[in-house]
């Protein structure tokens, strides 16, 4: 019998749900025993938004201990990973990919087309701020962040504050809450982040043998959708200060497996889209990004700055 892996989650539910389910899938797939290691992140302490700590608040600390060797693996929300490499760590699995679509939890269970103007709605991302804005549904969008729970919380509890919350439906299901989303919101007109819904399962790049145990959990069709958005998103960060959506979809074509990416550039004031998309092989994921994104900057992407108030 083997010594358990280590697998180093933060403490939210959200994290804690999503590293014990793929703990259980490690060891369901290949016999190996996992145990869960709690680190502590800059973001789990601070109560600051999201935007003024940068990308990566959640991540350096499990990678800061993943390169220490105090644990073996970690599981990130593909989404908040920075686009660039981590020198020494390798994305050993991406496995099937949850919806990737954006839900709304309101009040009474109104839908975004039933609350009335002026309904205050709670969210942290400039990406759906810009296309709640791009509604003309005169709602009020006002920021929040926190983990999953304490932002249902600002809609459904004694505390409630709030007419509404738009959320990942990814990270409702991951903690089990999806009876309480009113509405999943389609992608016309709310895009998703980049690889929002998906994993990354991430160790070291010269733990072969590991590197070669977490593939058993990968899922090609969902790390071709991620790597097609994710290469978008690498593409325009150099050229484009705006918001940035993106949604991969697969489809069986008359000649195999299609992969279909749209894209989206949004100005913070939600008054200018620019929308494109391309279609190619799995394969030319990396490709169909980048070209999308080349699209978008030809299309006027970088002038896409507006206010935020
Ligand atoms: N922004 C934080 C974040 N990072 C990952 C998820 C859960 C969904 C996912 O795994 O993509 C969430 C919450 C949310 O956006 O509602």
């Amino acid at each position: 019998m083997s010594a358990p892996l280590r697998l180093g989650t933060r403490g939210s539910a959200l994290a804690i749900a999503q590293s014990q389910q793929t703990a259980d899938a490690l060891t369901a797939a290949t016999g190996r025993p996992v145990e869960l290691v709690r680190i502590v992140t800059t973001g789990d302490r601070s109560s600051a938004p999201v935007a003024q700590l940068g990308v990566g608040v959640f991540v350096s600390a499990l990678r800061d201990a993943l390169i220490a060797g105090e644990i073996d693996f970690a599981v990130h929300s593909y989404k908040d990973l920075p686009t660039g490499a981590h020198p020494g760590l390798h994305i050993a699995a991406v496995p099937s990919r949850e919806d990737p679509r954006d839900v709304l939890i309101a009040q009474g269970n109104r839908t975004l087309a039933e609350l009335p103007p002026g309904s205050v709605i709670g969210t942290g991302a400039v990406r759906r701020i810009a296309q709640l804005r791009a509604l003309g549904l005169e709602l009020q969008v006002t920021p929040i962040r926190g983990n999953i729970d304490s932002r249902i919380a600002r809609v459904h509890g004694p505390e409630a504050d709030l007419d509404a919350v738009v959320l990942a439906r990814a990270g409702v299901a991951r903690i089990g809450r999806v009876a309480e989303i009113a509405e999943t919101l389609d992608p016309m007109l709310m895009l998703p982040a980049p690889a929002q819904g998906a994993l990354a399962v991430e160790c070291r790049a010269d733990d072969a043998d590991l590197v070669e145990l977490l593939a058993t959990l990968d899922h090609a069709p969902s790390r071709a959708a991620v790597t097609a958005e994710r290469a978008m998103l690498a593409t325009l960060e150099a050229g484009c200060s705006a918001p940035v959506a993106a949604h991969a979809e697969l489809a069986e074509g008359e000649d195999g497996d299609e992969i279909y990416l749209r894209g989206a550039v949004i100005s913070p004031d939600g008054v200018r889209a620019i929308r494109l998309s391309r279609t190619g092989t799995p394969a030319d994921a990396a490709e169909i990004g980048k070209a999308l994104a080349a699209d978008l900057l030809d299309a006027g992407a970088d002038t896409l700055i507006g206010s935020t108030e």
